[in-house]
């Protein structure tokens, strides 16, 4: 029996197609974070298998009825209203995000997608890609894989990311909409420069953003501390259903209380 279900679990080599992303090499890692670093973004097309991505397609279609939905109108930066600005003040002006999430407790323990973010080889690239020395998951149940979903007239409001790196795999692409669009190098966060006029510019449509079209199994990793993005809204009947791998620079590191209620519904 044990033998059996050892079999039914994929291996990395099932999940990543190592032949196009040699990701047990370590110069394919180095290649990957001078790209990383001078582009801002890296895409990653035909990561998954078909096989496997069939397999995380199925899982998120079954688990979709059990997503939390929430939406929210929030700041470009993701503080509370700045009392300094008025309300149309780029760090005040409100934009709506609307998705569903199942969190990381939801998914099976032989799903593709833990296989692939617990895999030490996976980690290791994504830990030389991001100039990490090492990597962890979050230490609470919830936050380390999500899978997001956007139904119709659903969509992600411009923002900047508070963490330093996001890599997402998208499984199922709408007919229509869910256009990812960014702008890299808006702002400097560790600077503390919030470049308000590009904000502004970008709100007011003065600024061209540009369009990342990405097709199912491809893996994107993204700075979007300093790089502003938005999904647009999904304009088909079809789920956008796109997987959220999250790692911390530290072990012991636990999504806050009350982004854990906002995005999830609940702490655990
Ligand atoms: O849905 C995406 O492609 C991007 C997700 C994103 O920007 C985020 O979760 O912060
Ligand atoms: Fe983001």
């Amino acid at each position: 029996m044990k033998d059996l279900l050892l079999d039914l679990v994929m291996t990395l080599d099932d999940i990543v197609d190592l032949n196009t992303h040699p990701v047990t090499q370590s110069g394919y890692g180095a290649a990957c974070r001078s790209k990383l670093d001078s582009e801002g973004i890296l895409v990653l097309e035909g990561f998954i298998r078909p096989e496997a991505l069939e397999l995380m397609r199925a899982e998120a279609s079954a688990e979709q009825d059990r997503a939390y939905f929430c939406a929210q109108s929030h700041s470009v930066y993701l503080t509370p209203r700045n009392p300094a600005y008025p309300d149309d003040h780029p760090a005040n002006r409100q934009v709506l995000s609307s998705k569903g999430c199942v969190c990381d407790d939801m998914i099976g323990a032989t799903s593709p997608l833990r296989v692939l973010y617990d895999h030490p080889t996976f980690r290791g690239f994504v830990a030389t890609t991001t100039g990490q020395s090492e990597l962890h998951p979050y230490a609470d149940s919830l936050s380390s894989i999500n899978v997001h979903y956007a139904n119709r007239d659903q969509e992600l409001g411009w923002h900047f990311d508070n963490s330093s790196f996001a890599i997402t795999l998208l499984i199922q692409k709408p007919g229509a909409g869910s256009r990812f669009e960014y702008v890299k190098g808006l702002r400097d966060a560790d600077a503390g420069e919030m470049n308000y006029e590009g904000v502004d510019a970008l709100l007011r449509g003065a600024i061209q953003p540009q369009v990342l079209t990405m097709e199912p199994a491809t893996l994107v990793l993204f700075r979007g501390r300093n790089a502003m993005h938005r999904v647009t809204p999904n304009k088909s009947d079809t789920a956008r259903m796109l997987a959220v791998l999250a790692y911390n620079a530290e072990p012991g590191v636990k999504l806050s209380e009350s982004a854990r209620m906002t995005f999830y519904g609940r702490l655990n």
